[in-house]
């Protein structure tokens, strides 16, 4: 792998809560990994395996006791998570979290068009940019197009979490983190989320890890997919092996971890 198609790299990272105490969780432990450009990597594993925790290191929510994270070969271990957000963006599971609910559906576009850039004392949106951002709702396919002046907080979540996916890729990111976003929908809007977090994620190129519980997600979206448990990477299912990789093996493989955990 040439340095060029490496994207993210992840050298032994740890993370450990309530060090010393009875209470000491080891969330994270040793994890080494390389991303390449483009790949989407869906993040699989019991509750309480490190999944979140792995996000929350990469997207600097928290900085790791050990180890070293790069992007585009920068050192970012103990970059602030604000100073992250030209690099990494987030869509959390619950919708009112990538969306700021007093604001209209542009006022929100137009924050996420500002990332990362210094505030300014103005906020305003120009002509071209109202334009950019009808022509972007409108890839959403909910209309929302022609409702720029409607308050997020009156929306429903799917459209909220697609507004907060818009947010995301607004301004393109070298790496999208989805942390379980469509858990907190029904289904028929969690299916229709992610088709449209696949369709953003191919057109625009992007390098994506998803979080998911749906084992079927997993395969059907990722172009790898990982097993964590108890904080490490305990299966990295890539190239032919994923290719190959049934719902009914995955679900198998977590199982007999978590069995492995009663004995
Ligand atoms: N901020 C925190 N403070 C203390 N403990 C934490 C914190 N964040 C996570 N943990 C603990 O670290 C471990 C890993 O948690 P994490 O949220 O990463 O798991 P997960 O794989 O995302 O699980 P789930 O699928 O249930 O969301 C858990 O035991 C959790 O309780």
């Amino acid at each position: 792998m040439s340095k060029e198609d490496v994207i993210l790299e992840i050298a032994h990272v740890s993370k450990t809560f309530y060090p010393g105490s009875i209470n000491q969780i080891e969330a994270l432990k040793d994890i080494n990994l390389t991303v390449r450009r483009g790949e989407f990597i869906t993040l699989v594993g019991g509750n309480g395996a490190g999944k979140s925790t792995l996000l929350n290191a990469i997207s600097g929510y928290f900085f790791p006791d050990a180890g070293s994270i790069k992007v585009n070969e920068k050192d970012i271990t103990f970059l602030k998570e604000e100073k992250r957000a030209p690099y990494i963006s987030r869509v959390f599971q619950d919708p009112k979290m990538g969306t700021a609910p007093r604001m209209t559906v542009q006022e929100n576009l137009s924050l996420a068009y500002r990332r990362g850039e210094k505030r300014t004392l103005k906020f305003g949106t120009s002509k071209e940019e109202r334009a950019f951002f009808k022509e972007q709702l409108a890839t959403l396919g909910l209309g929302l197009e022609n409702r720029p002046s409607a308050d997020i907080g009156l929306l429903s979540g799917g459209q909220r979490q697609s507004i907060a996916l818009l947010m995301a890729t607004l301004k393109r990111p070298d790496i999208l983190l989805l942390d379980e976003h469509t858990a907190a929908l029904d289904p028929k809007t969690a299916q229709l989320v992610l088709e449209l977090t696949d369709a953003k994620v191919k057109e625009m190129g992007l390098t994506t890890i998803m979080i998911t519980h749906n084992l079927q997600d997993a395969i059907k979206y990722g172009t790898r997919t990982l097993v964590l448990h108890q904080g490490k990477i305990v299966k990295d299912y890539q190239g032919r092996e994923k290719a190959n990789l049934t719902t009914e093996a995955l679900f198998a493989e977590i199982q007999t971890l978590a069995i492995s955990d009663l004995y």
